[in-house]
């Protein structure tokens, strides 16, 4: 088994638990009840290439990067910083996420936030609005094409956006054809976990104009960010980058600044 399998080997476990707990229709009714969703479409597609901050306390690949005693406080700092989205992970086994983290995250801000996890099933979509997300991640290497196109229809059908990930040529092909207006290009192979910054700029050319492209991992700083804009990037997720800093928000204020005054003219 490779990472990603394993990883969702422990979601699927995760997830009988929880549905053995509450059931789908009571989930269904705290969806319905919570706040309308924000526009995370909108949040992204603004001027200059827009920050995704992300609340990630470890991973697969590094282990812990951070204690994150109040994951409110930090998403706090990186809105303060001017990211546009907070991206919080949910996942328990690996990430050591939770959807209390999600909670207090969007108690705090008033911007639009993302539930980052491994949704495999209708049941994640309705918790991640029962707990207030705005967005939703979709991973199509996790996900067989029926299943994409259904999760994504849900997603969009409850007012969320949903976030696409792709790695190749094929995933962004079937991210497409799921329908996909937010779609992100993951520079981690989630299935080696190695680091390849050149995938987006191979891949996002081919996608189409109106679709807002969002570059995924490796970002460690201002650099990184102004070639993924040069690439064509709308917008990049930041997490070990911002997450260590001693000030997360002047590390986001940082990445929004350089991204306002992208160095390279980008086409119109
Ligand atoms: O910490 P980084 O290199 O800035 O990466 C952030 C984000 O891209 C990464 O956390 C991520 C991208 N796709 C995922 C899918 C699941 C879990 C995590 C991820």
């Amino acid at each position: 088994m490779n990472v990603l399998e394993q990883i969702i080997t422990e979601v699927r476990v995760d997830l009988e638990r929880r549905q053995t707990e509450t059931p789908i229709e009571v989930i269904r009714e705290r969806a319905e009840a919570a706040r309308p969703p924000l526009d995370g479409y909108a949040a992204l597609s603004g001027g200059g290439v827009s920050v995704i901050a992300e609340v990630k306390r470890a991973s697969p690949s590094k282990g812990a990067l951070a204690e994150i005693p109040d994951p409110a406080v930090l998403a706090a700092e990186y809105a303060a910083g001017g990211a546009s989205v907070i991206s919080v992970l949910t996942e328990q086994s690996y990430f050591k996420g939770s959807l209390d983290d999600l909670d207090a995250v969007r108690a705090k801000v008033q911007i639009p936030v993302l539930r980052k996890d491994f949704v495999v099933s209708p049941y994640q979509v309705l918790e991640a609005r029962a707990h207030g997300a705005d967005l939703v991640l979709l991973i199509v290497a996790a996900l067989d094409q029926d299943t994409l196109v259904s999760l994504h229809e849900r997603i969009e059908g409850l007012g969320m956006t949903a976030l696409v990930e792709v790695h190749t040529e094929y995933e962004a092909d079937r991210a497409m054809r799921a329908g996909a207006k937010v779609i992100g290009v993951n520079a981690r192979d989630l299935t080696t976990l190695q680091v390849d910054r050149s995938v987006f700029e191979r891949i996002a050319p081919g996608l189409p104009r109106d679709v807002v492209k969002v570059a995924e991992s490796g970002v460690r700083g201002t650099r990184d960010l102004i070639r993924y804009a040069s690439a064509g990037a709308d917008a990049v997720l930041v997490g070990e980058g911002v997450v260590k800093q001693k000030s997360p928000r002047d590390a986001v204020r940082e990445l929004v600044t350089a991204g306002s005054h992208p160095a390279t003219p980008r086409p119109i």
